[in-house]
């Protein structure tokens, strides 16, 4: 599946766009490694020129660009490569002892790397991007019991909701071939509003067909409560990872720019909006939410969460909180509507827990569901939504046997790693039964140390149970009332966007549950 979708010939590369250089051809036969110095590590060895495949205004084609470094680290026997994208130059960890070294055991070695530009603008000194390890802990202490199990479980008539209407708008278009992930990201957005802040966005519900005049007044200037959070998404996440590079003049050379910065200010309308309503007592959804705790904490004067703190929470959450869990929910629908033994044992397993009951699935019965688990965990392997994260050493230090120099960007290949053949096997295609007790032994020999969709250590994902419980939750309640039939389209081509994303969309044909049972 996977592998036959992006198996591509490595072929030296001519851009000249930006600076790109050509890639040298692959010798024949395998360079040895260098040998080691008497003491200490050894240098990381570094990729010859840059990377390929970054196509046009650094476009960052994931699939093409992870197996060209993964075939040549292999090629050269190698652990870990330096590698140079658009001159920036880092190094690229995938071993699961490598990655939880930097991210867990020394992690106090290892800096959050930084965001640049009018990215970093947006989510500022939020939880994510926040590089004052004191701080940090203070805004995350805050925050926390909305994170808490018992918290989370509370969310799941949320989930389904969101759910049913997500199914509304779905059959609007059933029969017809449609890019599933803006709707995931629509779902998504309004799960953490309700959920996180109180606060309904009203997302799916503004795709709908409805909802368009309002959408269309709106944007020529209307209330900050009818903004469509879902449109506004949609323009800013595509320039967003190049715009966080910090290049100089981005407004010059990169499209989308404006509606990045645009999209920035119209979310910025909404985060005061949010926060004005929530002190008026208008609540929607959760009563007392994320949102709830840091006003508090700001009203009994913790001196942490200032207003501009909050904004930079919400700023945060809206990305962290959605982007990812909606790109893990569309590529999971995508496989299953092109995989209809699955789909048919997902929905028999739902249907025999749930049966007819009507009203919301809860957490209890998501517990009872195993494949629905195999399904999301499969999807955060095999299409890890947040794809790597970065790290700069603060000093010299080691990494598995390598000497790593002060000031190193590290990155931490997530995406890389899950698709390592070494640690899983059959990697390349997405096999959700590879989760279940009876496989695991041998589909999924070291799940315990190289799955890491959410991170470990200090800084992981604070979001981690919110997003399984999310995705299982409005995943059962979905399939529950929507079928998904596959699109004739092109195979996917993954790209970095600030998450994973699939150029060109991610299709399938929603129906009616009577007609494609
Ligand atoms: C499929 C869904 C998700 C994935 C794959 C994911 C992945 C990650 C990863 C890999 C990190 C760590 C980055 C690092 O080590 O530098 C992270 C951090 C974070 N995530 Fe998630 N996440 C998901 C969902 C969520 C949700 C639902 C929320 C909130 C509701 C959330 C909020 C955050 C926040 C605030 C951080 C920063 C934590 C910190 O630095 O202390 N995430 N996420």
């Amino acid at each position: 599946m996977l592998a036959q979708q992006q198996r591509v010939a490595v072929r030296p590369s001519r851009r000249s766009s930006l600076g790109v250089r050509a890639v040298a051809a692959p010798p024949a036969r395998p360079t040895p490694a260098p040998p080691a110095p008497p003491q200490g590590g050894r240098p990381v060895p570094r990729l010859p020129g840059q990377l390929p495949h970054l196509g046009l205004f650094g476009k960052v084609e994931l699939g093409k660009m992870f197996e060209y470094i993964s075939n040549e680290e292999r090629r050269l026997g190698l652990r870990m490569v330096e590698v140079e994208v658009m001159g920036l130059k880092s190094v690229r960890l995938r071993h699961p002892e490598d990655i939880a070294q930097v991210v867990m055991k020394q992690h106090e070695k290892f800096a959050k790397g930084e965001m640049k530009g009018c990215v970093s603008e947006w989510l500022a000194n939020g939880l994510a991007t926040n590089r004052d390890p004191a701080h940090h802990a203070a805004v995350k202490e805050v925050m926390m019991p909305g994170f808490k199990p018992d918290a989370i479980r509370s969310y799941c008539h949320m989930f389904s909701d969101v759910a049913d209407a997500l199914a509304r708008v779905l059959l609007e278009h059933e029969g017809q071939e449609l890019d599933i992930e803006p709707l995931m990201q629509r779902a998504t957005l309004d799960v953490i509003g309700l959920a996180g802040f109180s606060y309904d966005f009203r997302a799916v519900e503004m795709a709908g067909a409805e909802a368009r005049r309002r959408r269309e007044a709106a944007e020529a200037g209307g209330d900050a409560s009818e903004i469509d959070v879902g449109a506004v998404w949609a323009r800013m996440m595509p320039p967003a990872m190049l715009l966080s590079i910090g290049l100089p003049m981005p407004e010059k050379w990169v499209p989308g720019h404006a509606d990045f910065t645009g999209g920035v200010a119209e979310l910025d309308r909404v985060a005061a909006h949010m926060m004005a309503e929530h002190r008026a007592g208008r609540v929607t959804g959760n009563r007392r939410s994320i949102l709830t705790y840091m006003m508090e904490a700001q009203e009994a004067g913790n001196g942490v969460m200032t207003d501009k703190q909050i904004r930079d929470e919400l700023m945060t959450l809206m990305l962290a909180g959605s982007d990812t869990t909606a790109t893990t929910l569309a590529f999971a629908i995508w496989e299953l509507s092109r995989r209809p033994e699955a789909m048919a044992r997902l929905l028999a397993e739902v249907e025999g827990v749930v049966g007819d009951k009507e009203g919301p699935v809860t957490a209890e019965d998501v517990a009872r569901m195993p494949f629905l688990a195999g399904v999301v965990n499969e999807s955060l392997r095999a299409y890890s939504a947040a794809p790597n994260t970065r790290r700069i050493a603060t000093e010299d230090c080691q990494v598995g046997g390598y000497d790593i120099k002060a000031g190193t960007s590290l990155i931490l290949d997530i995406w890389a790693l899950h698709r390592n053949d070494e640690f899983w096997p059959r990697a390349d295609e997405w096999l959700p039964e590879r989760w279940l007790p009876e496989n695991a032994p041998s589909l999924a020999p070291h799940a315990s140390t190289a799955f890491m969709p959410f991170s470990v250590g200090p800084r992981s994902c604070i979001g981690r149970y919110f997003a399984l419980l999310e995705a299982q939750v409005l995943l059962a309640q979905l399939v529950r009332r929507v079928g998904f039939g596959p699109a004739a389209r092109p195979p996917i081509s993954l790209v970095q966007q600030l998450t994973l994303a699939s150029e060109g969309g991610i299709y399938a044909v929603p129906r009616a549950r009577a007609a494609s049972a």
